[in-house]
């Protein structure tokens, strides 16, 4: 087994568990009287914002711990302040040590979108990101069939949330891509197996049909990086370990942007 369907593998059981804890029907309740969500399409194409999409990550099945001493506040209104499009925040636990509490903390005190970070198998989830402030859902193409990308994506965008869809390749772009998505992500890790290429990102570039907006994720660390992207037609760009293994993430992301 990769990594990837162990994670699943132990997700649906954490699910399994929450449903048990909070039904479908509570949760649904506190989403109905819900707040307005942020968009990312407009937050990414803003010409004040970076179109960075700059993430929250304390440690990752690849890397192991990368940061656990600084708060999540301190962290994204640090990022906000240096031009962020959006947040990521990962609520995964077990593999990335991250909590629900995390993204409801960093919703309060941040007046831009944020991403929950997780990988999302049942509808449970979706509904669930609405409830904790989320703006923004992951779906990730490797995990899921053509089938239930569309349907968490209409799911999404029904509560008003938008939809990144998350491929590695052209075949997974190929199948999963529907008009409940807005933006699409490719994906420079392979998720299961930890490699790492800018070049899956601009293979895929050309491809990605132009009414979504794209970005490019993972492994970028340098500015120059950006300005290649770019130049292939990426709008936005999600970058976590860079920031969050130093000591002053928003710092960090402070000094990499003045070298844009
Ligand atoms: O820390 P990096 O290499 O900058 O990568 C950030 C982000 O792209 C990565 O955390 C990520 C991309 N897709 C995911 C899916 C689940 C968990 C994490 C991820």
């Amino acid at each position: 087994m990769n990594i990837l369907d162990t994670i699943v593998a132990r997700k649906k059981e954490e699910v399994a568990e929450a449903k048990k804890l909070k039904s479908i029907a509570d949760l649904e309740q506190s989403v109905a009287f819900g707040r307005q969500t942020y968009s990312l399409r407009d937050f990414l194409v803003d010409p004040t914002k970076t179109g960075i999409i700059a993430e929250f990550k304390r440690k990752s099945p690849s890397k192991g711990i990368i940061n656990d001493k600084v708060s999540v506040e301190e962290v994204t209104t640090g990022y906000a302040a240096a031009g962020a499009s959006a947040l990521s925040v990962l609520t995964d636990k077990d593999f990335f040590m991250g909590h629900e509490d995390d993204l409801i903390a960093a919703r309060k005190v941040n007046q831009i979108p944020v991403l929950r970070k997780d990988f999302m198998v049942d509808e449970y989830q979706i509904i669930e990101a609405k409830s904790i402030g989320a703006d923004i859902i992951l779906l990730i193409a490797a995990c899921l069939t053509q089938q239930e990308i569309k349907d968490f994506a209409k799911l999404a965008k029904s509560m008003g949330l938008s939809t990144l869809l998350e491929v590695h390749g052209q075949e997974e772009l190929d199948y999963s891509i529907n008009e409940y998505i807005d933006v699409v992500g490719v994906n420079n890790r392979n998720l299961k197996d930890f490699t790492v290429s800018i070049d899956t990102s601009l293979k895929l570039a050309e491809t990605i049909p132009a009414e979504f907006l794209k970005i490019s994720e993972s492994a970028i660390s340098n500015p120059e990086t950006i300005k290649v992207l770019k130049k292939a037609g990426f709008n936005g760009f999600l970058i976590g370990e860079n920031f969050m293994k130093t000591e002053n993430p928003g710092k960090a992301m402070a000094e990499f942007i003045s070298q844009l």
